[in-house]
């Protein structure tokens, strides 16, 4: 069955990838492109927006009057716009994959109140490789935590808004799970000053942001003798978009609820 996909905030860095790996992905069809309102871009080609060719697909600035042009949305925008979207969708029961990070608990909470009406796929980093990396995250944090020390390092260019990075989060939340440690108790976002010895149950978050930086996160297991670090560097956001497009694939065959790459990898 082909998904006909919409991609929300089309002409952002995500956007811009999403609507090329739709158009390339077979079982998949661009069929909407949705940008802000009032932008210029509206009524322009898709396809050349991104890059990829004129798809015969004119961007459009409201979602609600493409609704029944879809099967999926997917989002990668801010947390404000998502939660409209998402509004709209379960009124509508469209799917959704959402790739939005950097929401607060309480917008976190909204969002996933809609699970009762639409598939939602919903994940920090849709890439195939840091999926893998959380469950080896899962391995190692079983065998190291108990003797080292816990430390996570990420890296993105230098227009990122949200801080630590959704995957960097995701990924203190799998060390915490497997632990029997509660993230918010334990989290240390940045040191400076007298911050007096490193307390063994804390897991340490550091942020660089600089450049043009796809992506990248270590997780370091620092014991005495020795260090066991697993890293994860993307070079392209196709990595994401692709990953994506997949999932929006997925979702059509699922019923209400919510899941993650996870499920979408079968790496549950
Ligand atoms: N889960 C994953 O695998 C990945 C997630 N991300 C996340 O995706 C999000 C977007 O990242 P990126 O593409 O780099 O960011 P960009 O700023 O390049 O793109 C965001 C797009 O969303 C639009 N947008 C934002 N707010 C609104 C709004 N209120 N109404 C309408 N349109 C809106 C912007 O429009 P305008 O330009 O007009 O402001 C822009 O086109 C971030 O949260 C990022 O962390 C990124 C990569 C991978
Ligand atoms: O904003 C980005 O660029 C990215 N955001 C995601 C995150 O916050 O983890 C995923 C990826 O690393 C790129």
């Amino acid at each position: 069955m082909t998904v006909r996909i919409a991609v929300t905030g089309a002409a952002g860095r995500m956007g811009k990838i999403l609507i090329e790996a739709a158009v390339a992905a077979t079982g998949a069809e661009l069929t909407v492109a949705i940008v802000r309102p009032g932008s210029s871009l509206a009524g322009a080609d898709a396809g050349e927006l991104a890059g990829v060719g004129k798809q015969g697909v004119a961007i459009v600035t409201d979602l609600a009057d493409v609704i029944d042009r879809f099967d999926a949305l997917i989002d990668f925008t801010s947390p404000s716009a998502t939660l409209a979207n998402a509004e709209l969708c379960a009124k509508h029961g469209k799917a959704m994959v959402i790739g939005t990070t950097g929401f607060t608990d309480a917008e976190k909470a909204r969002l996933l109140g809609y699970q009762s009406q639409i598939q939602l796929c919903l994940a920090a980093n849709f890439s195939t490789g840091v999926n893998l990396c959380f469950k080896l995250l899962e391995t190692a944090a079983r065998v190291m935590a108990e003797e080292s020390d816990i430390e996570i390092y990420e890296a993105h260019h230098r227009h990122k808004v949200d801080a630590p990075s959704g995957t960097a989060l995701r990924m203190g939340e799998v060390i915490a799970d497997t632990t029997g440690r509660d993230l918010n108790k334990v989290a240390v976002y940045g040191r400076e000053g007298q911050t007096g010895a490193r307390d063994h149950d804390t897991i340490g978050f550091a942020t660089v942001r600089g450049g043009d930086v796809v992506g990248e996160h270590t997780v370091m297991f620092l014991a005495d003798g020795e260090r066991v670090e697993i890293t994860h560097k993307a070079s392209s956001r196709l990595a994401f978009g692709n990953g994506a497009v997949r999932a929006a694939g997925w979702l059509l065959s699922q019923k209400p609820g919510l899941y993650d790459m996870q499920d979408v990898l079968s790496l549950r």
